[in-house]
């Protein structure tokens, strides 16, 4: 099972790549760690399970933050009743379209792989839409809206190489467009 230690860093190079497109039929060894990577999600949100292996509870889990540069974004988002309402591996995910409005979440982001808070709003789309395949290699295209918007954009940002805090405002990391979404 992932664990904390298996999640790499800011500063590791890994987290900096564009991460490499993948291939259908998926190689078996990325299938696993599709199901590995969902498997932490579950683990994370499980508090039992969390306190016994002290996983920091996590929504979403990208392939090179597990040291694997390739395209590839498990995300599992619960609702406010603690139901799942978003759960899919998403390969080679593409933002097709997207909200000119704009959304933050009003607490920032914090990251896995990022050991530091880092203060301020995260500005991001409130609505997208993503074109990507499942680990079947099925296309699918899904619409998001707030949170689970949200957590994709994070998630598909990491197979970029970027990181939560590169959309942080350096000079006044609060400040944000007027008519932005602030989601709680
Ligand atoms: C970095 C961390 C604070 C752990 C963050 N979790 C989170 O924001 N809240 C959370 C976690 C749960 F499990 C259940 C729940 F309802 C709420 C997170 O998982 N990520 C994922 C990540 O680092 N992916 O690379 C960061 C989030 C910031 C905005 C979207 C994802
Ligand atoms: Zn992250």
């Amino acid at each position: 099972m992932i664990k904390m230690n298996d999640i790499t860093r800011d500063g590791n190079p890994v987290l900096r790549k564009r991460a490499e497109k993948l291939t259908f039929p998926l190689d078996p060894k990325y299938l696993k760690v599709a199901d590995e990577m969902m498997e932490y999600l579950k683990n994370s949100q499980d508090p039992k399970i969390a306190q016994k292996y002290h996983l920091r509870a996590g929504v979403g889990l990208a392939a090179p933050q597990i040291g694997l540069s390739i395209q590839m974004a498990s995300v599992l988002v619960p609702g406010p009743d603690d139901e799942i309402i978003f759960e899919e591996t998403l390969v080679n995910p593409v933002i097709v379209s997207q909200s000119v409005q704009v959304a933050a979440l009003d607490e920032g982001e914090g990251c896995l792989s990022v050991d530091k808070e880092v203060p301020g709003y995260v500005p991001r789309y409130d609505r997208i839409t993503i074109r990507y395949q499942n680990v079947e290699g099925e296309e699918k295209t899904i619409k998001l809206r707030d949170y689970p918007a949200i957590v994709c954009q994070h998630e598909i940002d990491h197979l970029k190489g970027t990181l939560f805090y590169d959309h942080i405002n350096k000079k006044d990391p609060f400040s944000i467009d007027d008519n932005a979404i602030l989601i709680g």
